[in-house]
């Protein structure tokens, strides 16, 4: 097992300290706690932390304004800011001066122990210590879709080109950028990460490229951007898709140039990182109605490595759920095993949420069953649960079989009638759809499905298809 993440927990309240340390420490955590300014620079001084958790108000200052001298020194420590002022002004601070997460008081305690894993994830090597030694990337898979994924990641790893992650979420993306850069010749430097969509909007500059204190309201401090923390290393730019236009404008100019301005700055700063860019979107749409600069595109796109969904590889399930228990078992969950068939129902299922959906299942697998083997009959239940509770079928094939099983028992059918009234039962939202997707035009529907027009004017009498729906 490896060694526990260490966490300093900023807060001058004594119960709320309590309570947000013995939460972490259950998670496997290593907390230290202290409840001033004065006592968090003297722990940072003295002892490296993967994660601080901070109060705003302490008796001793600001924890805000307080942290981009702490973000200057400890640039790849992710901060969590935990306030009582529950205002926009206070988020905007706290997100403006460079924190990870922002929880106004009071907060779920479980969405913060997930903040802090999601940070401690993210986290860069150590404060302090320098470079991890390289813990090893499990990217796990032998199937051919994945064998051209590792062929492409070795042939960019002795390179700077741009590499653009694709692939649905939850197929690995992150995981791949992790790869190449702890494979690579950046492996010394840090791994930086700013996903696109999970910041504000209008933060999103300021994110890449830092600010000069006073660059815009909200900017109390001097803020260093990924583009500077990523210095020697890998920039990772997640979900570049859902980037707005000013910030896409900005970004190719520092890509063109190599260099980079801090928002409200004059300085000229070298740009000395590796670009990983990734999406789970289609972005050619989106350089055709003009949402995202096709000139961006090409930079970026110099070498795409295109992730296979998880069901397009269905033969790497069992390797895959195996390790996941393994990782279970890491994590202080029961030991537990899959047998062929429990391997082979898990095969079965569909996976829209990919590797990451199959992860979260085999974590919840292994805590909720009630014996060790986890055999088709205990996968199953299990299964059908989850996929409930999110509100889908559990699709097994491609969604027809949990479709026809509805249909047979939506209602009592007469001998001779089934067939029948089934395959108009799926004519009707078929037609639909495709008419819908072409904004009511027949011709290119009729094109579409593969049926004459005529036949396509005659089906939607017969089963009583509005046209003026579509248009
Ligand atoms: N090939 C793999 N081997 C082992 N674990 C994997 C693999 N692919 C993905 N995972 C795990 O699945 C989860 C999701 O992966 P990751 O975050 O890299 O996906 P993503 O494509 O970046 O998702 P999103 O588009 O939603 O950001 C992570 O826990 C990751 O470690």
């Amino acid at each position: 097992m490896t060694d526990p993440k260490r966490i300093l927990l900023v807060e001058d309240d004594r119960s709320i300290a309590t309570v947000i340390a013995a939460a972490l420490q259950d998670e496997g955590f290593a907390v230290s706690h202290c409840s001033s300014i004065a006592e968090r620079d003297a722990a940072l001084s003295g002892g490296s932390f993967n994660v601080m958790l901070t109060d705003v108000r302490l008796g001793d200052g600001d924890g805000i304004e307080s942290l981009a001298g702490v973000q200057d020194t400890h640039p790849a420590m992710p901060i969590i800011v935990l306030s009582a002022q529950n205002t926009l002004d206070t988020a905007v601070r706290a997100t403006g001066s460079g924190a990870f997460e922002y929880f106004p008081k009071p907060f779920d305690l479980d969405e913060l122990v997930a903040a802090v894993r999601q940070a401690a994830e993210r986290a860069g090597p150590d404060d302090g210590e320098g470079a991890l030694p390289n813990q090893g990337l499990p990217l796990i898979g032998r199937s051919p879709p994945m064998q051209d994924v590792y062929r492409m990641i070795t042939r960019v790893l002795q390179n700077d080109l741009s590499v653009l992650v694709l692939g649905e979420s939850g197929t690995g993306k992150e995981l791949v950028a992790e790869a190449i850069h702890q494979l690579g010749h950046r492996k010394t430097g840090p791994f930086v990460a700013l996903n696109t969509a999970a910041i504000p909007r209008d933060l999103v500059e300021s994110e890449l490229f830092g600010h000069e204190k006073g660059a815009f309201t909200g900017a109390v401090t001097r803020n260093i951007g990924k583009f500077e923390l990523a210095r020697g290393g890998t920039l990772f730019l997640d979900e570049i898709g859902d980037m707005p236009p000013d910030a896409q404008t900005r970004l190719l100019r520092a890509l063109q140039t190599g260099r980079i301005r801090r928002v409200g700055g004059q300085e000229e700063i070298r740009i000395d990182c590796r670009i990983i860019a990734a999406t789970n979107r289609d972005l050619s749409p989106m350089i055709a109605d003009g949402r995202f600069r096709e000139d961006l595109y090409y930079r970026i796109n110099v070498v795409p490595i295109r992730l296979p969904a998880l069901r397009d590889r269905r033969e790497d399930i069992p390797d895959l759920a195996r390790h996941f228990l393994q990782e279970a078992e890491a994590e202080g969950l029961p030991r537990r095993y899959l047998p062929d068939d429990g391997a082979e129902r898990l095969s079965a299922h569909r996976w829209p949420g990919n590797v990451r959906e199959l992860r979260n299942f085999m974590l919840r697998a292994a805590l909720l069953a009630r014996e060790d083997n986890l055999g088709a009959s205990v996968i199953a239940p299990i299964l059908q649960e989850t996929t409930a509770s999110l509100g889908r079928q559990d699709d097994t094939g491609d969604g027809f079989e949990a479709a026809v099983e509805a249909f047979l028992s939506s209602r009592d059918f007469a001998e001779g009638e089934i067939y029948h009234a089934a395959l108009a039962a799926m004519e009707k939202p078929l037609i639909s759809r495709i008419l819908s997707q072409t904004h009511g035009n027949q011709l290119k529907a009729a094109r579409l499905l593969g049926i004459n027009r005529n036949t396509l004017r005659k089906k939607l009498t017969d089963l009583g298809i509005d046209l003026d729906r579509f248009s």
